[in-house]
């Protein structure tokens, strides 16, 4: 990956990796929040704990490349294409980042109660040194990372029509998640774009 230098980009240095975050990456992030969830296709996936079904606590879509699969917390996901208007972030991402990203997947946080629980995105399709590339839409939400081997989570806000480049390996050492905010009533898209390595 070659990384282009992106005017008002800010560099987190986090011990075994960086993050690279950019507040306006993003022209219109409203519109584009809009246009995302009216794609069909979003859903809100079941997940199964000690034999019990619980509703995850946002909506999800994927999508990419036609035929792309992906297994993601326990669910096959197969793209169908790009909406339109995410076809064009993606070619911008790919020009700044100097890597191909051939699918993305979308999350819906209805409110400050709908959460993502702490993982790394580390999944053996993404090969050992993914780029994940993280753009944010509609209410502003912290953003929490935590060691694996133990320590203090730090957080940051991650601003409506930000960027936030995960880059390697970050994956292999920090954790992350997205903690419920009771006080937010607003609603947040959350895009990762990636790479799938077959
Ligand atoms: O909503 C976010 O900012 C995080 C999303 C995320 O970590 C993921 O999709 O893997
Ligand atoms: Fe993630």
């Amino acid at each position: 990956m070659r990384l282009k230098s992106l005017p008002g980009a800010e560099t987190i240095p986090l011990v075994g990796g960086e993050l690279v975050y950019l507040p306006n990456y993003v022209a219109e992030p409203d519109s584009l929040k809009t246009a995302l969830l009216a794609v069909p296709g979003w859903y809100q996936p079941q997940l199964q704990v000690f034999g019990k079904y619980h509703a995850t606590p946002r909506r999800v879509h994927f999508v990419g490349d036609a035929g792309v699969q992906y297994r993601y917390s326990g669910h096959l996901h197969r793209a169908e294409g790009w909406p339109p208007g995410l076809a064009t972030l993606r070619d911008r991402l790919e020009e700044d980042c100097g890597q191909r990203f051939n699918c993305a997947l979308l999350n819906h946080y209805r409110d400050g109660n709908d959460t993502m629980g702490y993982h790394s995105d580390d999944e053996t399709a993404l090969g050992d040194n993914p780029t994940v590339a993280s753009v944010s839409l509609g209410a502003e939400r912290d953003f929490a990372l935590k060691p694996k081997r133990g320590g203090r989570a730090q957080t940051l806000p991650l601003a409506s029509g930000s960027l936030l480049l995960m880059l390697p390996p970050i994956q292999r050492y920090w954790r992350h998640a997205l903690p419920k905010r009771a006080g937010v009533g607003k609603e947040r898209v959350n895009i990762t774009f990636r790479r799938i390595i077959d």
